[in-house]
């Protein structure tokens, strides 16, 4: 038999039925849920008269329109106030575990999954949202679904599906001084294009991943989505069994001895095959930040906005929209553009590497004058009170940055966190298109350490200038 990867492992150990046509039907092991993907698929369970078919597989929390602040007040937005609500009374309805808006380990539902030992190596994970990629870091199967996804997975526990090809991106070498995950994610995507991952599940290796803590993996995993991939993935090791162990919801005592051996047998054999191979050396990459409203539009924190002509004939067009989107001209050093906004939060970056990561670029500086906004919004209530242990609120408050409550805040504009139309954000998320932070909202993603960076000097800025080896 030829070898397997770990995909295609995880896709064996899964088919409940093969059909004529190519497609599987696969068993969901874990089903996320949070407030915007759920009220239909709800809906459409009362209207069929079904139940849930395994709520004890399916775990709720609402992120995306929670208010960052002021969390006793009732939510002002009426449409926000109604999702959050729905989401808890159909989970009452239904007999699904909630986490509520303020209990203590509410948070984005990509932080909180590993976080609780709900996303565990080896399973098969969705949730109404493309982001799930995240918990590929795991050695999971992790995948974003639509509505009606969510629905069929609510009735069956199951999911139609067509196998991805096997693409492998190995990351080789080591990282320089304050280059992070993000500017890895952030340099695969500018390598292989927003398209370059469609129709495969990724699977990240190499030294560099390999060296990447939990952390930084999930970073990497939660991009896979921006390059078009269908999953993220890193083959679990010592490190992923450390970081599961005596979670709240991980296997434990002979359960945990069983869960330990079937994970040791997932990672690939030597001899599988991967249908695409993309080779990066770590030592070339540079911190990064993006200058248009795509993310593959990346470039070296100490290179320039480049120019038309160094793009492929058919694609100026779009360059030139996007420049006059971000009101970049080409040739500009990015060291020059000024920020009024700074966002570290999101699930690509909220955790507490992130927030150590930018504590310790923050630590004893001062949010420059320029920058109007710049949040610091922890991935969950338990990153924030661990945090908050450490004493990062304090570093954070000193310098002038405001500290929040855990969501998906100004990473796109369904809640009060928005960055003003015409101005820039430097943010630590994945997205940067056209109006994502708000109307006419111009985003940079860059790393937590780049976006403190930014927040101190009040202009992108090499953070390798501010701190030292
Ligand atoms: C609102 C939700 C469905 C959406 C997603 O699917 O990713 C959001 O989380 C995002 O990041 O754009
Ligand atoms: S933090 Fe941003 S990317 Fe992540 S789930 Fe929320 S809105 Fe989506």
């Amino acid at each position: 038999m030829m070898g397997r990867t770990l995909y295609d492992k995880i896709w064996d150990d899964h088919v409940v039925a093969t059909r004529a046509d190519g497609t599987a039907l696969i068993f969901i092991d874990r089903h996320l849920i949070h407030e915007v993907t759920t009220p239909q698929a709800f809906e459409g369970l009362r209207v069929a008269g079904r139940r849930v078919r395994r709520p004890d597989l399916t775990l709720a929390v609402p992120d995306h329109n929670v208010p960052t602040n002021n969390r006793f007040a009732a939510i002002a937005d009426p449409e926000s106030a109604e999702q959050v609500r729905l989401l808890e009374a159909n989970c009452r309805d239904f007999g699904i575990e909630h986490i509520a808006m303020n209990a203590a380990e509410q948070g984005i539902v990509h932080v909180i999954g590993p976080e609780q030992g709900f996303t565990l190596p080896g399973v098969t994970m969705v949730c109404g949202d493309s982001h799930t990629a995240t918990h590929g870091a795991f050695g999971a199967l992790a995948f974003g679904i639509g509505t009606s996804e969510v629905e069929h997975v609510f009735a069956t526990q199951t999911l139609l599906l067509r196998k991805s090809a096997n693409m492998r991106v190995t990351v080789d070498g080591a990282l320089g001084f304050s280059v992070s995950a993000k500017d890895v994610a952030l340099a695969i995507i500018g390598a292989i294009g927003t398209g370059g991952g469609t129709g495969h599940v990724i699977e990240y290796a190499g030294d560099v991943v390999r060296y990447l803590s939990m952390e930084g993996r999930m970073t990497l995993c939660n991009m896979a989505i921006e390059s078009g991939a269908r999953a993220g993935l890193v083959a679990p090791d010592e490190k992923t069994f450390d970081y599961v162990k005596g979670r709240p919801r991980a296997p434990t005592g002979a359960d945990w001895d069983a869960a330990l051996h079937w994970w040791r047998t997932l990672p690939g054999d030597a001899d599988a095959r991967f249908d695409r191979e993309v080779v990066l050396r770590g030592d070339e990459i540079a911190p990064l930040v993006t200058w248009g409203t795509s993310p593959e539009d990346v470039a070296p924190i100490t290179g320039v906005v480049p120019s038309l002509e160094s793009f492929e004939a058919h694609k100026r067009a779009a360059v030139e929209k996007s420049l006059a989107y971000m009101g970049l001209t080409p040739g500009m050093r990015l060291e020059d553009v000024a920020v009024e906004n700074i966002f570290i939060g999101s699930c690509t970056n909220s955790r507490i590497e992130d927030l150590r990561a930018a504590a310790a670029v923050a630590k004893g500086r001062r949010v420059a004058s320029n920058v109007r906004q710049a949040l610091v919004v922890p991935g969950s209530g338990l990153v924030k009170r661990q945090a908050e242990a450490e004493g990062l609120d304090t570093i954070f408050i000193e310098a002038g940055f405001d500290w929040r409550e855990p969501g998906c805040s100004m990473c796109l504009g369904m809640n009060p966190d928005k960055v003003p139309a015409g101005e820039r954000c430097a943010s630590t998320s994945n997205r940067n298109f056209v109006g994502r932070q708000g109307p006419g909202a111009r985003t940079h993603l860059l790393s937590p350490a780049m976006a403190a960076a930014a927040a101190v000097t009040g202009r992108l800025t090499d953070v390798r200038q501010l701190v030292t080896a």
